[in-house]
């Protein structure tokens, strides 16, 4: 593809299947040009939700269509509750009406919600078609949109079914961040910060410095978007399948998944990456409390989270909060659980993420039980 200065590709290297990302404006209007470069004669399922749909469904429509490219849209209603089976069966349903074939593609235009069910399907129908990711908030387009985990929330518990489904392209328009609402910047934000604390501290340290410039747009919001996807790309190449390292993109996320389980994925309580937001901060206190890290370094983490806006505490979630026992139910059901003991992502200090696989739940149950108050 044609480079502009203001656009940063980063690959995913995976063999035969490796594929680039994308970042930058203006990439919608461009996007019927990309894909008919690479994909000559393909024909799509565009699939969006009805808040993304109203910004920029039409563009992309347009685009598409200058690009020779025939695309059928489907709108779902946004929201969380929408990665669920019956919505998977409307995807499923809407591509095989359209009489697509293996090699054609199912476009995710949307958030992370969007993007896990739509790969889904497009890991399934016909054992597997061509998978384009046009991620529209912050969170998709720094971690959801790459690395091929795609799939939908069970009763038991969040992400439980789903396949590993690599895309061929991502195209992370910046432009349309415009338009998210700033909760949702502030959500996709934890992902972003995520990435410091796992492994690059002095990212970490660069956003707390400079996460205004990140929020404003420009420079520094593409150069935290490709940093975070480039961290990403890494983990992902070394360990697709999460055998090992690539369970450290989990930070927060057993603490997160629970709570979003427990207040039944409502997103007026409680959005996915707010759950991370608070489940760092846990896990930083978690590993202070094991006498790995410092509880200068939670503080830490707490203070920069909080400055953003995000909440930080689990007293920071509207409405009652769910027992300490439907927690650890839900933690118990997450998929890092090997041989019925649990596995968190704990830390000894700001970038020092590590594996631990021998966590005993009665001190996750009294620790959650003391942090409820506070
Ligand atoms: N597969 C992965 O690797 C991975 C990684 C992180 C998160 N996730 C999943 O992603 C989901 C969260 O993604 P999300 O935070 O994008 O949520 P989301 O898809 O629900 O989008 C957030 C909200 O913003 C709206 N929206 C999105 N883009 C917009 C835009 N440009 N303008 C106006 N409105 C816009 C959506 O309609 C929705 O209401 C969760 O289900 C989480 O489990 C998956
Ligand atoms: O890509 C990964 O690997 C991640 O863990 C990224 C997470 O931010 C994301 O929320 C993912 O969906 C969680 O995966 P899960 O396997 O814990 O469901
Ligand atoms: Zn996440």
């Amino acid at each position: 593809m044609t480079q502009t200065p203001s656009h940063e590709t980063v690959r995913v290297n995976l063999g035969e299947r490796s594929y680039d990302i994308v970042i930058g404006p203006g990439l919608i209007a461009r996007a019927g040009a990309e894909i008919a470069a690479r994909k000559p004669g393909i024909r799509c399922a565009v699939i969006t939700d009805r808040n993304v749909a109203a910004a920029h469904l039409d563009s992309l429509m347009e685009s598409l269509a200058t690009g020779g490219i025939e695309a059928v849209p489907l709108v779902l209603e946004p929201g969380e509750k929408t990665k669920r089976f019956d919505e998977l069966v409307k995807v499923c349903d809407h591509v095989l009406g359209a009489r697509l074939e293996r090699g054609d593609a199912v476009v995710a235009l949307g958030g992370g919600v969007i993007g896990d069910l739509s790969g889904f399907a497009a890991g399934i129908v016909r054992r597997g078609m061509s998978f384009i990711q046009v991620p529209t908030s912050l969170l998709a387009q720094v971690d959801s949109s790459v690395g091929g985990k795609t799939g939908i929330n069970s009763s038991h518990g969040k992400n439980l079914i789903g396949v590993f489904h690599q895309p061929d392209l991502v195209l992370a328009d910046t432009d349309v961040l415009d338009t998210l609402p700033i909760r949702e910047f502030r959500a996709g934000y934890a992902e972003v910060a995520k990435y410091g604390l796992i492994d690059r501290p002095e990212f970490f340290g660069w956003l707390e410095q400079n996460w205004r410039d990140v929020f404003a747009g420009g420079a520094a919001r593409i150069r935290a978007i490709a940093t975070g996807c480039q961290a990403k790309a890494d983990v992902v190449a070394a360990d697709e399948r999460e055998k090992g390292a690539r369970a450290l993109l989990n930070l927060g996320h057993t603490f997160g998944h629970a709570l979003e389980a427990a207040t039944d994925y409502d997103g007026r309580r409680l959005v996915h990456g707010e759950g991370v937001a608070i489940g760092m901060v846990l896990a930083h206190e978690f590993s202070a409390r094991m006498n790995l890290a410092s509880p200068d370094d939670a503080a830490r983490v707490q203070r920069h989270l909080s400055e953003v806006g995000l909440p930080t505490r689990m007293a920071d979630i509207e409405g009652e909060l769910p027992a300490t026992d439907i927690l650890m139910k839900h933690i118990g059901q997450d998929k890092k659980v090997r041989r019925g003991a649990l596995t968190f992502i704990l830390t000894r200090g700001i970038g020092e993420a590590f594996v631990a696989d021998d966590v005993q739940a009665d001190e996750v149950f009294r620790f959650l039980e003391e942090k409820r108050g506070s």
